[in-house]
């Protein structure tokens, strides 16, 4: 990580001025990516990259990056009365396309696979999508076009490009799914937003939107959000929007979308900074939505969130709400203000403004291939005014991780990652939380620890839920709701993982990790205390040694020593690790574990 990160959680002084450095010579919405003319015809060779999204081709760069083996993007030149034979072999690469997409691929139509738009006659092209609207009917998939262009050649007829989203849902699965963390500052409008896209309902400038969205009663009185809660807008496989204003219930949003967006509601006060911080590493979310209003600009937490995010690499986009309050002078001025801070040498970012479908098609496919850009939309919740855009932008925008990654981890032993606890009326005490790694089905033995002396209890899963539906098997990376039974509340607590009795789960009190200062008011030394993140681990930690240094300041590395202060943990070497304690905060990742057997703790450390 950039230590120059850090810059964004100081005093915010200068930020404002900030240097108009792009590290990346990287131009959003203009061909970005796209190779030049001349290497292209030469580098007819398949590239290995994943993802190799598809870019906008400008009228003068008549090129897409050469097609990628892997990934989920096929080029297709024409697809005119294939014979039953190639039709067949269609078929089955449309499968593969879209188990590399992992439920959704993007075919570019008119296109060589060296990446040339060559482009399509009316005719051709109608031909073609009819036999892409034949091969998707055969294996069960939706097809919806994104967009169609035509390209810029000499020749007197008018030639097109197309370019298709394919999806389906695989087999064993309900829809396809994605999680966004909601991050913004206190009043930025957050809980608005997520009130009008899944319930399907404008806001008054008042709060009506996000009135259904708190949870506890104080949260009504203050208007705040305290407690991270869950959110889902679907898609059906047109791509349109299935939310609360037509379906009454979770179930019946779950049944007919294809496609699943759950929004994690991260407080925006900097008290709530513990959950937000909890939220952004425990739930694990594919990306993180930062709310900006247009009339207050970077305010509050803003930075902080930004350099959060950056810090636990979940790949940003922002959203700039509030724009019918505003002149269009000053909403510009709130997007000029957020693109000097994302070029700042320590983002590194390259802010792309999302103004058109067109743009909203290009950010999510451009998002998805270098988290680096970063989609800046320009929004109101109350006139509904570039709503849509955004809608197109979560219905095309894929998963980061690939199957293959996802196949390995489910190829892993049972790990469930415990963040919340309940105890139901007839059901008995359920645990909330993410499956790392592995598959959890009904009636599956687990053991859950650490407890505070390093052991491990038995149990047996009962039910499960996903978004207040029953699920049969849950899979690797999918948040969840499992029922318990009678076992004992009190043997579990946050943070604790509910794993395969076969991993023998390394449990420590003291680890190493190599971390950087972000910002800290003097120096950091031997006996700090500070609260440490880690996954689903929060606990407050002492700081048992800084080697090599008697002291860090802001900027600097190190590898610490760290002690947990109440209960030993289960960690893994190379896990993120953030840590905090009021103007404090610091990240890096686990080096070293020193499991238990090697330190046992005495009895008065051990309370
Ligand atoms: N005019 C206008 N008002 C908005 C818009 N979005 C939100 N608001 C209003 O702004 C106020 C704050 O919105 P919230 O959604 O509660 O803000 P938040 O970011 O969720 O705040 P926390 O939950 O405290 O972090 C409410 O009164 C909303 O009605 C918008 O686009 N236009």
């Amino acid at each position: 990580m950039d230590a120059r990160v850090s810059d964004l959680f100081g005093s915010g002084n200068g930020h404002g001025s900030g240097s108009q450095g792009v590290a990346s010579n990287v131009k959003p919405g203009n061909g970005y990516g796209v190779a030049p003319k001349k290497a292209c015809t030469k580098n007819h060779k398949k590239t290995k990259s994943r993802f190799s999204r598809n870019f906008k081709p400008s009228n003068n760069t008549p090129y897409l990056p050469p097609e990628a083996e892997e990934g989920n993007i096929e080029y297709k030149l024409k697809l005119v009365n294939p014979t039953q034979y190639r039709f067949e072999h269609l078929a089955t690469q449309m499968k593969w396309r879209l188990q590399e997409g992992r439920g959704e691929a993007v075919y570019q139509i008119g296109v060589e696979d060296n990446g040339m738009l060559v482009g399509l006659s009316e005719d051709d092209m109608r031909a073609s999508l009819k036999t892409l609207h034949r091969l998707a009917e055969k294996i069960g998939a939706d097809i919806t076009v994104l967009r169609e262009r035509e390209v810029d050649y000499d020749s007197d007829v008018s030639r097109k490009i197309a370019e298709v989203l394919i999806r389906k849902v695989p087999d064993d699965q309900q829809f396809l799914d994605l999680r966004v963390a909601v991050l913004g500052n206190v009043d930025s409008g957050k809980s608005t937003l997520l009130g009008v896209l899944t319930q399907g309902e404008l806001d008054n400038g008042r709060g009506r939107a996000r009135l259904n969205l708190f949870r506890h009663l104080h949260e009504i009185q203050t208007g705040r959000t305290s407690s991270i809660s869950f959110e889902i807008l679907g898609f059906n496989s047109k791509g349109e929007v299935v939310n609360y204003s037509e379906s009454r219930t979770a179930e019946e949003i779950c049944e007919s979308a294809s496609k699943m967006i759950t929004f994690i509601d991260l407080a925006g006060h900097h008290k709530y900074l513990k959950t937000t911080i909890f939220g952004l590493t425990s739930y694990c979310p594919d990306f993180a939505m930062l709310v900006v209003s247009a009339n207050t600009g970077i305010a509050g937490t803003t930075r902080e969130h930004l350099g959060l995010a950056m810090a636990l690499k979940v790949p940003i986009f922002i959203v700039i709400s509030k724009v019918d309050l505003c002149t269009r002078a000053t909403v510009e001025r709130t997007v000029r203000q957020l693109e000097r801070v994302l070029k700042q040498p320590g983002c590194n970012k390259v802010p792309m403004v999302v103004g058109s479908t067109d743009d909203a098609v290009t950010a999510a496919q451009q998002f998805a291939q270098s988290p680096n850009i970063t989609p800046i939309f320009t929004l109101s919740s109350v006139s509904g005014e570039s709503l849509d855009l955004l809608k197109v932008f979560f219905n095309i925008i894929p998963p980061l991780s690939n199957s293959k990654e996802q196949e390995e981890l489910m190829q892993q032993l049972t790990e469930f990652q415990v963040d919340e606890i309940y105890t139901v009326p007839e059901v008995g005490t359920v645990v909330g939380g993410t499956l790392y790694s592995g598959i959890c089905r009904e009636g599956d033995h687990l053991v859950v620890g650490p407890t505070d002396s390093g052991q491990f209890h038995k149990l047996t899963i009962g039910s499960i839920q996903r978004n207040r539906s029953a699920c049969r098997v849950l899979r690797a990376g999918q948040a969840a709701t499992l029922a318990l039974g009678n076992f004992d509340r009190s043997l579990l607590r946050k943070g604790m993982v509910m794993v395969s009795p076969e991993m023998d789960p390394t449990i420590c009190w003291m680890f190493e990790a190599e971390i950087v200062l972000l910002f800290h008011a003097k120096t950091f030394h031997k006996g700090f205390q500070v609260t440490v993140h880690i996954g689903n681990v929060r606990q407050t930690a002492t700081v048992e040694a800084v080697y090599g240094k008697e002291e860090l300041r802001t900027g600097e590395k190190a590898v610490v020593l760290f002690k947990f202060i109440k209960h030993p943990e289960y960690l893994k070497e190379g896990a993120k690790v953030l840590f905090r304690e009021g103007v404090t905060k610091g990240i890096g990742h686990v080096t070293k574990l020193r499991p238990i057997a090697q330190y046992q703790p005495s009895q008065s450390e051990d309370e």
